[in-house]
């Protein structure tokens, strides 16, 4: 969808700012650009759009080299967000918002409607919003309109500059997941820089990392997290780049061990002995389905009035995640319920419980299988100490 040959850029004043690039970027494809300031991931941008031109080499746009189109119409297929938004002043939020599809000829009712959802999409009640102008809001709402803006037009490339800059940490990780939700579903090429090498690890179906004026890595996060590419590359990803590895590896049912488990329908008393046996101070519930119940302590099960089902003991479970979310997230939820593991659910299927050991080996095959260029259910390990 957007392809670089050979390009470099050379200011007039002598600044080489990119100097013989050459990438390619798929269709529906998010590509993060991260490097430290002034390597020249602005100026590549640009050139897409022709914001600024190339000295050499050529950028092509679906096949077509931007030197060949015309501007304005090429801009009015790629959006752009940029960190000091660029809203217009004179207009309200909604105005604002609903600028491109106006203008490319939608309805004035349909452009509207199309704004006010793609406001509440990015957390600006449009109750609230909708009617203010630009000087009337913070920074942070600012670059929120903007991102609601470049999306309302639905264009099929999209730039973004530090799109999530000024946004705090929460909201930011809101926004983009609710920014890649959408991306996903319209299937927009992404261009994003960002110095954020979390973001760029975390939005980036690949991410390009920058040294001066050219790309040093280009490849998946996980790839260039596992394997740098030189020391400049391991530097730049930090020396914490196993941490950021949870954020893009994801749990697979491989990961998962067998817990103690009880039947719902199951006599509690029958169930504790069982448990006491296998040496267990607690249980899985589960339904004679394989559904996930809740969970349930020995010393209940053990105290429970004769005739008690395990279904009228079990405590409601909150920590489970669905099968194929990071293992971030998954550890994330352990901390939060304070518990020892997290149950993994397929659909309403229960596969299993992630353990913190469990955790790390699966942390280390991925690393071990992106060395190995083989499947992770493939890496043998012969312990978890191993591991
Ligand atoms: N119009 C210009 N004239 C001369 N030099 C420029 C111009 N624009 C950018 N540069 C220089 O080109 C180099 C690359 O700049 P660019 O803005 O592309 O970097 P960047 O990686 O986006 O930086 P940052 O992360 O700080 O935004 C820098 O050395 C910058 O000073």
């Amino acid at each position: 969808m957007i392809r670089f040959e050979e390009v470099s850029k050379r200011y007039p004043d002598g600044t080489v700012a990119v100097d013989g690039l050459s990438f390619e970027v798929e269709r529906g494809e998010l590509v993060t650009l991260v490097g430290p300031s002034g390597c020249g991931k602005t100026t590549t941008m640009m050139m897409v759009n022709r914001l600024t031109e190339p000295t050499s080499g050529r950028v092509l746009v679906d096949g077509e080299d931007v030197m060949a189109l015309d501007p304005v119409r090429l801009r009015r297929r790629i959006g752009y967000v940029i960190q000091q938004v660029g809203l217009f002043p004179h207009r309200t939020v909604l105005d604002n918002t609903a600028t491109v599809p106006a203008l490319t000829g939608w309805r004035r009712s349909r452009a509207r409607d199309r704004a006010k959802e793609l406001l509440e999409l990015v957390g600006l009640d449009p109750a609230e919003f909708a009617d203010r102008y630009p000087a009337q809001l913070s920074g942070g709402e600012r670059q929120r309109v903007g991102v609601a803006r470049a999306l309302a037009a639905d264009p099929p490339v999209l730039l973004m500059d530090e799109p999530f800059g000024a946004v705090d940490p929460v909201v930011r990780e809101r926004l983009q997941n609710e920014f890649t939700a959408i991306q996903r579903s319209l299937g927009t090429t992404v261009l994003l820089v960002t110095h954020d090498i979390e973001e760029a690890v975390r939005l980036g179906d690949r991410m390009a990392v920058y040294g001066r004026g050219r790309i040093e890595q280009y490849d998946s996060p996980a790839a260039v997290l596992g394997r740098p590419a030189d020391g400049y590359v391991a530097e730049f990803v930090g020396a914490d780049r196993g941490l950021k590895r949870l954020s893009v590896t994801a749990v697979e049912p491989g990961d998962v061990e067998e817990p103690p488990v009880a039947r719902s329908d199951e006599e509690a008393r029958r169930a504790a002995a069982r448990l006491r046996e296998r040496g267990a101070r607690w249980a899985v519930v589960l339904d004679p389905g394989g559904h996930l119940h809740g969970w349930v302590g020995l010393e209940e099960l053990g105290s429970a009035p004769e005739g008690r089902t395990v279904r009228e003991l079990a405590r409601r479970m909150g920590a489970w995640v669905p099968v194929g979310v990071p293992l971030k997230q998954a550890f994330g939820v352990m901390l939060q319920h304070d518990a020892g593991w997290v149950a993994v659910l397929d659909g309403d299927r229960f596969l299993g419980v992630l353990t913190p050991a469990k955790l790390h080996e699966a942390l280390r095959r991925s690393v071990e299988s992106d060395a190995k260029g083989v499947p992770r259910g493939e890496v043998a390990f012969d312990s978890v100490t191993d591991a």
